[in-house]
């Protein structure tokens, strides 16, 4: 069984920071656990149809990230993990395919026979926050519009208050203090295995 624990959010929310550097100290304090960190989209070849698909089209997003977390998961249960630290999985396609006004029940269904993550973090911020990071920082080319991450955002606060696995962690305290409480987090579900 693959124990994942997902970290979520807007762009710039912090997920790859923050997932660094919680994963730095979880190595560190598990060192008896093979404890893995990764990131979604994952393959080279699926990244780089998503980039070509202009970021318009849901259907064809969808099925893309499903595919190259098909692709993704197979690598992983290779390495033999006790956790999976991954930054984006399933919740990304749903919130923001469904931004663009797909159905969230059939990228439920596409996504089906994926593990669920055990855990999932989600780093709440503000879009004018988020984009306010990432003005320097931006590697894709996709529109990075407030209206847009405006939906996104709500969508994960939807799923947030269905999904009881996921824990909304404010990002828009000062880094360490998000590290922190994610650290603790993560720290006391490790306790439990
Ligand atoms: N709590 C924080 N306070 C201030 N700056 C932060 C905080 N967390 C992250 N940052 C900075 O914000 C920028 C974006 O962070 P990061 O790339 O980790 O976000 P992300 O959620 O992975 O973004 P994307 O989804 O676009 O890849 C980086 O420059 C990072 O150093
Ligand atoms: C997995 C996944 C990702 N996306 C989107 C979300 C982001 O805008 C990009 C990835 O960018 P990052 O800077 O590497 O986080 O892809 C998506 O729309 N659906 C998904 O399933």
């Amino acid at each position: 069984m693959l124990r994942i624990i997902s970290f979520e959010g807007i762009d710039g929310s912090g997920k790859t920071t923050v997932a660094n550097m919680v994963y730095q100290r979880l190595k560190n304090r598990f060192s008896g656990k093979n404890i893995v960190l990764t990131k979604e989209p994952f393959t080279n070849e699926i990244t780089s149809l998503i980039e070509k698909s202009g970021w318009e089209d849901p259907i064809a997003l969808t099925l893309l990230f499903a595919a190259d977390r098909a692709y993704h998961l197979r690598e992983l249960i290779n390495q033999n993990p006790d956790v999976i630290l991954m930054d984006r999985y399933i919740y990304s396609s749903i919130a923001y395919q469904s931004a663009l006004g797909i159905e969230e029940n059939w990228i439920e269904t596409v996504n089906s026979k994926f593990p669920k993550p055990v855990l999932t973090i989600l780093l709440d911020i503000s879009p004018n926050k988020a984009l306010q990071r990432i003005q320097k920082n931006d590697k894709f080319n996709f529109k990075e519009k407030i209206e847009s991450l405006t939906i996104v955002r709500e969508k994960y606060l939807e799923l947030a208050r269905k999904e009881k696995n996921i824990v909304i962690v404010n990002a828009e305290k000062s880094l360490n203090d998000v590290v922190e409480e994610v650290y603790s987090i993560i720290y006391s579900y490790l306790l439990t295995l």
